[in-house]
C-alpha cells in the first residue's frame, strides 16, 4: 500500500471505508478514554472521517494526519471551515480553531509538529497498513502521542479470503504492537453485522490502550 494506492483511491472516490455517520463502536466506547472537555485527540490516517466532526461537536480538539490533500480539502469543506494552510517540513499544516490536520506521510510527522495530545483514536488506520509497516506505525504513533491512551478498532477475519486492506489484526498482533508500551484492555469484540463487505464473517475488536 504505497502512497499512489491511496491517492488513486481518493482520486477515483473509491472510499468504501468512509462511513456516513460517526463510528458506532467509537460512540459506544470513547467514554473509556475519560476525555475532559477540550481534550486534544489525535486521529492518525484520518481521511475525512465524520468521527472528527463528532469529536469537535463534543467540545474536543482534533489533530490528524492524512496522505490525501483531496480528503483534507473535503473534510474542511464538510465542516464549513476555511483553514489556514502552511508548510511544516515535508507536510502541509491545515489549521483552524480546534483543528490541526497534517497532509502527507505520517512518518514525516514529529511529536514537535503534532504538539501535545491527550488521546489517540485509531479507526481504520492500523488495519489499513500492510504487515511490513505495522510495527513501525505502532512505534511511531506511540512516540508521537507520548503514550497517550488510545482507542483502537480492528477487524479480524480470515486473511486467506481477502488480501486487504483492511487487514485482519488478531489479538496477539495487538499485544505484539502495543503490549510493551500500554496496558491493553479488550473492550468489545462483535460480529460485523451481515458479514464483512456482505460476503464473509468478520469480527470488530475494540481495544483500550491505557
Ligand atoms: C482506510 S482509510 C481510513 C480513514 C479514516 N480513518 C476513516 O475511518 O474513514 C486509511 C487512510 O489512511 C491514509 N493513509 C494511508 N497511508 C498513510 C500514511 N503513510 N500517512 C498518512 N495517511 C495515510 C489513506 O489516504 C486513507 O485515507
Amino acid at each position: 500500500m504505497d502512497e499512489q494506492f491511496w491517492q488513486r483511491k481518493w482520486a477515483s472516490n473509491e472510499i468504501a471505508f468512509h462511513e456516513g455517520a460517526p463510528n458506532r463502536l467509537m460512540l459506544a466506547h470513547i467514554g473509556r478514554l475519560g476525555l475532559a472537555p477540550g481534550s486534544r485527540v489525535f486521529v492518525p490516517l484520518c481521511g475525512k472521517s465524520l468521527d472528527l466532526h463528532w469529536l469537535l461537536a463534543q467540545g474536543h480538539r482534533v489533530a490528524g494526519v492524512e496522505l490525501s490533500q483531496l480528503a483534507v480539502d473535503q473534510l474542511f469543506a464538510s465542516l464549513g471551515v476555511t483553514p489556514m494552510v502552511s508548510s511544516a517540513g515535508e507536510l502541509l499544516h491545515y489549521h483552524a480553531q480546534d483543528i490541526d490536520i497534517f497532509v502527507g506521510d505520517i512518518f514525516s510527522l514529529s511529536s514537535e509538529l503534532l504538539g501535545a495530545v491527550d488521546a489517540v483514536y485509531d479507526r481504520a488506520a492500523l488495519v489499513a497498513l500492510p504487515e511490513s509497516m505495522r510495527a513501525s506505525y505502532a512505534a511511531h504513533v506511540t512516540q508521537l502521542a507520548r503514550q497517550a491512551p488510545q482507542l483502537l478498532i480492528c477487524y479480524q477475519y480470515d486473511q486467506a479470503i481477502m488480501a486487504g486492506p483492511p487487514f485482519s489484526i488478531g489479538d496477539e498482533e495487538v499485544r505484539q504492537r502495543y503490549g510493551h508500551a500500554y496496558a491493553l484492555i479488550l473492550l468489545d469484540k462483535a460480529e460485523v453485522a451481515g458479514g464483512f463487505k456482505g460476503r464473509f464473517p468478520a469480527l470488530e475488536a475494540v481495544w483500550l490502550l491505557a
